[in-house]
């Protein structure tokens, strides 16, 4: 197509000079249009559809994920004090029957798990997954082969945080009863609901060198919380002391034996290396979710003042245990240097019968620390294991939000984040397990057009309200608007494509879905530079690299040239640079299209494409679903008076090009982009070669 036939608005003869006339000409006329033509809201979609992921957000954060050019660090991120003695404990020579190296895989894999930062994982006040990690107190233990587990949980404690890159440590604070997860904890305690223990490397009492095992996370498996109750232990803060809960927790026996009693009866097998293929054997109790024994409880719950009062403790245990002379609370003994109110709103607590406080050296009483008798009648064991992934769909559409979750690797064990868009695959062993869904059309999409305007412009953002013209390119009439950032920070141009005007659009959004679903073009999600999170993190969306490396997806390793791309590639780099073209009136020089493809749910997290040695011209095509995108001011480069929230929101539909005119706009603004369902997007550069 050649440039005569383009035309957008009106030829710009000194871009600048051009920008100031228009503004002040057409302010009158900007303002008459939106009167008459209020701005629909615009919907983020994704709001209300949280994937439950506790936390997610705070892991991909902003400012996480862009700026090669620049090391970058989280001003928050959470860094744990590691022990750096030597780790004598024997590798494991089996892999345990499921385990992940990342967190991202658990929380993306294993439902029973998915707190992205805390280590306790509940839904409903009711908790699901305890993981058992670092700074095991003094009286936690591993007891019985792991049968019975004593840990503090919940929260609250000292902890080593990186802000504005200096460490500081964050006090340890009380812990209370209504906290979150100690109330949940509690809950699960009172009402006898199993809860699934998992372990890091970093927990200590586990027997195995899980680290020199190359598992960081391992599932332990269904346990019952049978004892809970409040301590006061020393601690870095101004009391120098603090009060943390403890949990007992007890292995669910019909089960099985603990898997890792298993592989310590195997250790006598002297081969040294670990048998990636062979998983030990899970319990066909907790494959097929039989039914469980639930320990009854020698002991009372302890009463936690708000929560349980002292005549729901059973008339039986009333003669067991000791009252308090204070709050008349009755609990066991725990620790064989004497009997202690476990109260944390009694003037007794933590102190003896007569009143002096116990040592910080503290043995349990062998009767506490027994294992408690089962109960006679079974109940239902939920299922442990996660089931495997979907191979197809009613409507036979396969972006949808469970084809983009994880998946468990029956053969190795493995918990593997779908990181291949044509297929999951097992990061350890390579297993796959294959999709096979049908094309999408863009018309499917359209009636999300409804649900919103072209735009929205935040408070005091400084962006003039803009003005829609009609384009026309080789025939084809539709609407494009252009945004003037304030601050000379640059242009950004809407070219919205429509049904007249989209065939071509149409047809790339075919093609790319046709090559990515074979694999000719190899959309997977590559790992973030920096983010919170343990082990690797891979980006929400997936994507693929064509023409000049990026150094933002993997570099070199991850980019195809031009030529091997596939025809979806080519055609949106034609169709991006002739929009673009009429909306700059100059042909703007492209030699890099990332693609990215979102399933239900996925999306692009803040950032600014502003890796060195980029052009000054960003432009995108959107092919599928609707999408929100959000601009907003990096906060050093905010103005006095200029909003802190979304300068602009823009609504970017199937066909739609979007322009970022100008290197001031990535320098100044970050973007973030929220589809509504499955979307395809084609962005171009230009990057500099070294
Ligand atoms: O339109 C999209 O999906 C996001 C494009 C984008 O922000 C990028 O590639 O940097």
């Amino acid at each position: 197509m050649s440039s005569q036939n383009i035309s957008i608005g009106h030829p710009l003869r000194d871009p600048e000079l051009k920008i100031m006339d228009q503004v002040v000409r057409d302010a009158a006329s900007h303002a008459q249009h939106f009167v008459k033509n209020p701005p629909k809201p615009l919907v983020d979609w994704t709001n209300g559809e949280s994937t439950n992921d506790q936390d997610l957000d705070g892991v991909y954060g902003p400012h996480l994920h862009i700026d090669s050019s620049k090391e970058i660090v989280s001003s928050s991120e959470v860094v744990t004090i590691r022990d750096h003695e030597p780790d004598s404990r024997p590798r494991l020579t089996r892999k345990p029957p499921i385990w992940a190296q990342s967190r991202q895989e658990v929380c993306e894999s294993f439902d029973w798990f998915r707190s992205y930062q805390g280590g306790v994982y509940f839904a409903n006040d009711i908790v699901k997954g305890y993981l058992l990690s670092a700074f095991a107190s003094s009286r936690d233990i591993f007891h019985h082969n792991g049968r019975l587990i004593i840990s503090h949980g919940g929260g609250k404690s000292e902890s080593l945080h990186s802000r504005d890159g200096h460490m500081e440590t964050q006090m340890a604070e009380d812990q209370l009863a209504q906290d979150k997860s100690v109330r949940a904890l509690l809950r699960n305690h009172m009402e006898k609901r199993p809860l699934v223990l998992l372990a890091d490397d970093r927990y200590k009492l586990f027997p195995y060198n899980l680290a020199a095992s190359d598992c960081t996370y391992v599932v332990l498996g269904f346990y019952y919380v049978t004892h809970a109750w409040a301590e006061s232990h020393s601690a870095e803060n101004e009391r120098g002391r603090a009060v943390r809960y403890k949990f007992a927790f007890q292995w669910c026996e019909s089960q099985g034996e603990p898997w890792w009693i298993k592989q310590s009866n195997m250790d006598t097998d002297s081969r040294d290396d670990i048998d990636a293929r062979r998983p030990l054997q899970a319990p066909a109790s907790a494959i097929h979710g039989l039914t469980a024994v639930i320990p009854q409880s020698r002991s009372a719950p302890v009463k936690i003042a708000a929560l349980v009062s002292a005549d729901q403790t059973p008339t039986a245990l009333k003669e067991i245990h000791p009252k308090c002379d204070h709050c008349r609370v009755q609990v066991p003994r725990v620790y064989e240097q004497g009997w202690m109110c476990l109260t944390p709103s009694c003037p007794a607590f933590w102190t003896m019968r007569r009143g002096e406080p116990p040592g910080d050296v503290l043995d349990y009483t062998a009767n506490f620390i027994k294992l408690e008798p089962v109960q006679s009648s079974p109940v239902n064991l939920p299922e442990l294991f996660p089931k495997p992934p979907p191979t197809e769909a009613w409507d036979d559409v396969t972006t949808a939000y469970t084809f983009s979750k994880g998946w468990h690797c029956r053969q190795c064990g493995r918990l593997s984040s779908r990181y291949k868009w044509a297929h999951w695959e097992c990061a350890n062993c390579e297993s796959r397990v294959w999709t096979k869904g049908r094309l999408r059309r863009p018309n499917e999409f359209w009636t999300q057009l409804d649900q919103c305007s072209n735009h929205q412009l935040g408070y005091n953002s400084g962006i003039f309200p803009p003005r829609s013209e009609m384009y026309d390119i080789g025939g084809a009439r539709g609407e494009y608007i252009k945004y003037i950032l304030p601050f000379k920070r640059g242009r950004i141009h809407l070219i919205r494509g429509n049904p007249r005007t989209n065939l071509q659009a149409d047809l790339i959004f075919q093609q790319y879905q046709t090559q990515a679903a074979s694999g000719d073009l190899p959309f997977r999600r590559f790992p973030l530079r920096a983010h919170k999170c343990r082990g690797i993190l891979l980006t929400n969306y997936f994507s693929q690299n064509s023409g000049e490396p990026y150094q933002y997806v993997g570099g070199t390793d991850n980019t195809i040239p031009f030529e091997e791309a596939g025809s979806a590639v080519r055609g949106a780099l034609e169709l991006i640079q002739t929009r673009a073209q009429a909306a700059l009136n100059q042909k703007p020089e492209f030699n890099e299209v990332l693609s990215a493809a979102y399933m239900e749910r996925q999306r692009m997290a803040f950032h600014s494409d502003s890796e060195r040695g980029l052009g000054p011209i960003v432009a995108s095509l959107s092919l599928g679903s609707a999408a929100v995108m959000h601009f907003r001011v990096h906060a050093h480069e905010r103005q006095e008076g200029e909003g802190t929230g979304n300068a602009l929101t823009l609504t970017l539909r199937h066909g739609d090009v979007l322009v970022m005119e100008g290197a001031a706009v990535q320098k100044c603004y970050e973007h973030t982009v929220i589809p509504c369902n499955f979307r395809v997007a084609a962005t171009a550069r230009l990057i500099g070669k070294p």
